[in-house]
């Protein structure tokens, strides 16, 4: 049965093996697609963005011609105006002016005066021209900016808005690494191209996301036209840009993974650490686009090409769940919980039906092969066990025992007392014997005691034994009355006969027994002719 168990072990541990390999395949590949999805997703943010800031972008392109256009009108006055004077409002869009801190290179006198005052002069006035062309770029579209020029030596900034100004000044140093005036420089920018920089506002947490681009004039750089983008309209943007239903947080950082604004979309809980940005920025300078997890929070991220910026998605389980992915995985995960469930089930089943065949087995082979009064093996169980210890029957001792005037027993003190005399007689008999000797009840009152290994000599031995052991142990009666139990017992051995089978052996063994029943009872007789009590 233990074999019959194994083998059931064995064939459910593979079921159970291969059907969670193929959930777990199964798994695999929807973790695949969820990745895939959220890549998309935020694929889509990101392309949105791009096309949006490469609009804005062009729209610079665009307003530089035009201003280099409008510094060549041939109707240009020459002619040294005071700057206040163009500082009044011009139709309904006033072009703010805004002095800035002179960079260190610039005095005061040179800034209106001198060989550099027509040069400022023709910069304002050109951009007195194109100025219907600024709410251009400041666009009443989802990406609010604000269009400003500043000069190259730093003398003015106009935009057409005054707390612009305030801004740009607050974020304006022409020293500044990553500003826009190092990054504008014909050194580090030889192809004249647009670029983003980040500036931070003085005394504020706020930066200033900027799209520039360097402004040469007859093959001097004059100056820095620029798109401001505050954070507020950039995470506006970026709120309006992810899709209807998105189920993560969106949140969009500078190169360096400073955020540029805060997450937005479906926000969670969950905080990217510097651990997290750390990983991120390692991974991307591998690729431009990657995920990875975080227990159970999922983080994609890409760069957003040309803004210099990275966009981070997060999505928590419980919005992965709301998800089509997420109620896949979970319809999967259900179906594998109920498949084991059910193996689970169906396993103990079969093994509890085995165990209790088995049980059943044995338990009606003890019935075939014992006697149920006494325990002892019956005729068929002791003949099947002396075969199996002896199977050539050789080297053997035969003890036949008759318990003597059982029938007076029964008689007088009726068939449970008998009973129990056949009980005890047992108990004693097994208990005068050796642990391989076979004792068996062949009959009613008649045992049979097979010695392995003995020859007549040993046999005398243990059936004197016995005689002994049940002379000397009366059985007590209920009511306390002794009731005196012996038997007569017949020895035979094959060593005396070795050409004899078992069968007259025990017929020897068993005349021998009457021997002793005619000669007395309670004693032993091992010969034909005479017995000999002990
Ligand atoms: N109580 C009881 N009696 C049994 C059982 N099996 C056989 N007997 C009785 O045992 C008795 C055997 O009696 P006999 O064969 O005449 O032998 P005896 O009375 O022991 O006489 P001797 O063998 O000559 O000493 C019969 O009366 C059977 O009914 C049993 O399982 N229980």
């Amino acid at each position: 049965m233990a074999k019959t168990l194994r083998v059931i072990h064995l064939v459910f541990i593979f079921v159970f093996a291969l059907t969670t390999f193929l959930f777990w395949q199964q798994g695999q590949l929807f973790s695949h697609g969820y990745r895939t999805s959220q890549l998309s997703h935020l694929e889509s943010v990101i392309a949105r963005i791009e096309s949006k800031a490469q609009y804005k972008v062009d729209n610079l392109r665009y307003l530089k011609r035009i201003f280099i256009e409008a510094m060549d009108d041939p109707l240009f006055p020459g002619v040294a105006t005071v700057p206040s004077e163009i500082t009044g409002d011009v139709g309904d869009s006033p072009l703010w002016i805004r002095e800035l801190p002179l960079p260190d290179t610039l005095t005061e006198d040179s800034k209106f005066h001198g060989a550099n005052a027509l040069q400022v002069r023709q910069q304002l006035y050109a951009l007195r021209k194109i100025q219907g062309l600024f709410p251009l770029a400041t666009g009443a579209n989802e990406l609010t900016a604000d269009l400003y020029y500043i000069s190259r030596d730093g003398e003015f900034i106009v935009s057409l808005s005054q707390e612009m100004n305030s801004l740009l000044e607050s974020s304006y140093n022409p020293h500044e690494e990553q500003g826009s005036f190092v990054l504008a420089s014909p050194l580090l920018n030889p192809q004249r191209e647009p670029f983003w920089t980040r500036q931070n506002i003085a005394k504020t947490d706020d930066t200033l996301v900027n799209a520039a681009i360097p402004v040469d004039f007859r093959g001097e750089w004059i100056g820095l036209l620029g798109i401001a983008f505050e954070n507020d309209a950039v995470q506006k943007f970026l709120a309006e840009s992810l899709p209807e239903d998105t189920q993560s947080a969106y949140q969009l950082f500078d190169e360096q993974l400073i955020p540029l604004t805060n997450a937005v979309g479906s926000v969670n809980k969950f905080q990217l650490t510097a651990q997290h940005l750390q990983t991120i920025r390692e991974m991307l300078e591998v690729s431009s686009r990657g995920t990875m997890r975080d227990g159970s929070v999922f983080i994609t991220f890409g760069r957003v090409v040309g803004t210099r910026s990275v966009l981070i998605s997060t999505q928590t389980l419980s919005q992965g769940l709301h998800e089509d992915f997420g109620r896949f995985s979970i319809l999967l995960i259900a179906m594998w919980g109920i498949f084991v469930l059910f193996l689970w089930g169906s396993h103990r089943v079969i093994c509890r039906l085995v165990r209790n065949m088995g049980s059943l087995q044995r338990e009606m082979q003890r019935h075939a092969l014992h006697d149920d009064l006494t325990g002892a093996l019956n005729r068929r169980g002791f003949f099947a066990k002396t075969s199996q210890i002896s199977p050539n029957y050789v080297d053997y001792t035969l003890v036949q025992l008759d318990l003597d005037h059982f029938k007076k027993v029964n008689d007088v003190y009726g068939h449970l007392v008998g009973d129990n005399v056949l009980i005890h007689a047992t108990q004693h008999i097994q208990r005068a014997i050796r642990s391989q000797d076979i004792l068996g009840r062949i009959g009613g009152e008649e045992f049979c005691i097979y010695l392995p290994n003995s020859d007549l000599k040993a046999g005398i031995m243990v059936a004197t034994r016995v005689k002994w052991e049940l002379e000397s142990s009366a059985l007590v009666l209920d009511d306390g009355r002794k009731l005196p139990v012996t038997a007569s017992l017949g020895v035979a051995s094959h060593s005396e006969y070795p050409e004899y089978t078992l069968d007259q052996i025990q017929s020897l063994a068993d005349m021998r027994m009457y021997t002793a029943k005619e000669r007395g009872r309670n004693q032993v007789c091992w010969q034909d002719d005479e017995a000999i009590g002990t």
